[in-house]
């Protein structure tokens, strides 16, 4: 049986795929949070899921590294710095990033990325995300998974296209851009919105997540697809086949 060690074990994702691991026949080989000591867990389990906060990447990439545990990293908020440490651990060990390890974001990045390509440039991108009163970051990590998309389909990049949080007088809106609008409140699981606006037609895109077990279980096939895989970074594509 698959033992999977949980960083950020107690937080709403931690406890979700705690729950979740039953249904997969994957046991728990342990958790940390603050505090606790991931090269100890990193030793005892055979892959990682890491749903933690940013500033804990680099004492857990250093702990599934030293351990040679392929690891998930789900976190979100992550710096072009952390990229670059994902990057260089990908070098000795398995390792999964994404933003969001649903079927349906999988799907909705793919359709995403058809869309921007097929419609062309008169056809302006905006992507909205509601999240919880809690969530840390913006814009979401999968909000910018789907800029991302949009922006590879019309030959650019999200560092030179995205725009965000518009605010005061910022004149009409400029070519080429793919905007990004972030709202906060409630308990709201996650929704994105991808928005493709031009003269007298929309089309809008949207994923509503209604329970927070679609990423756990998404994490959980994601972790049990990573365990025993060569060093290399792997995308969640590859796991969901869209
Ligand atoms: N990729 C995906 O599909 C998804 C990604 N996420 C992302 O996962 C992350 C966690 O989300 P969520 O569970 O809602 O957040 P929570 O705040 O509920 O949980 C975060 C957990 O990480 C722990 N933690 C925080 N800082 C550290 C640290 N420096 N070292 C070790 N542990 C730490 C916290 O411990 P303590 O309580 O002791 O501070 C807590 O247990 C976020 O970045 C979120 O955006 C969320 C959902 C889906
Ligand atoms: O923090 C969350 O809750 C979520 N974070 C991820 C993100 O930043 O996109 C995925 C999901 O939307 C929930």
């Amino acid at each position: 049986m698959t033992s999977i060690g949980i960083f950020g074990s107690m937080g709403r994702m931690g406890q979700a795929i705690s729950a979740a691991l039953p249904e997969f026949g994957a046991q728990a080989a342990g958790g940390v949070d603050v505090g606790g000591d991931p090269a100890a867990l990193a030793r005892k389990a055979d892959v990682i899921v890491d749903f933690s906060a940013p500033a804990a990447l680099e004492a857990h990439l250093a702990a599934a590294r030293a351990a040679r545990t392929p690891i998930v990293v789900g976190t979100t908020g992550l710096a072009e710095r952390h990229h670059r440490m994902i990057d260089a651990a990908t070098a000795e060990i398995a390792v999964l990033q994404t933003g969001n390890t649903s079927l349906g974001i999988g799907l909705l990045a793919a359709l995403v990325r058809e869309a921007a390509s097929r419609l062309g440039q008169d056809w302006d991108i905006e992507i909205v995300e509601m999240h919880h009163r809690n969530k840390a970051d913006a814009p979401s990590g999968t909000a910018l998974m789907l800029g991302t998309a949009a922006a590879e389909a019309t030959g650019t990049t999200l560092a030179e296209a995205g725009v965000s949080g518009r605010a005061g007088l910022t004149g009409p809106r400029a070519a080429g851009t793919i905007g990004m609008a972030s709202l906060r409140g409630g308990s709201v699981i996650g929704d994105h919105s991808v928005v493709f606006a031009t003269e007298g037609e929309r089309i809008e895109l949207t994923h509503r997540a209604d329970d927070r077990a679609i990423f756990a279980k998404g994490a959980i096939r994601a972790a049990l697809w990573l365990a025993g895989r060569e060093p290399g970074r792997y995308t969640m594509d590859q796991v969901l086949g869209v």
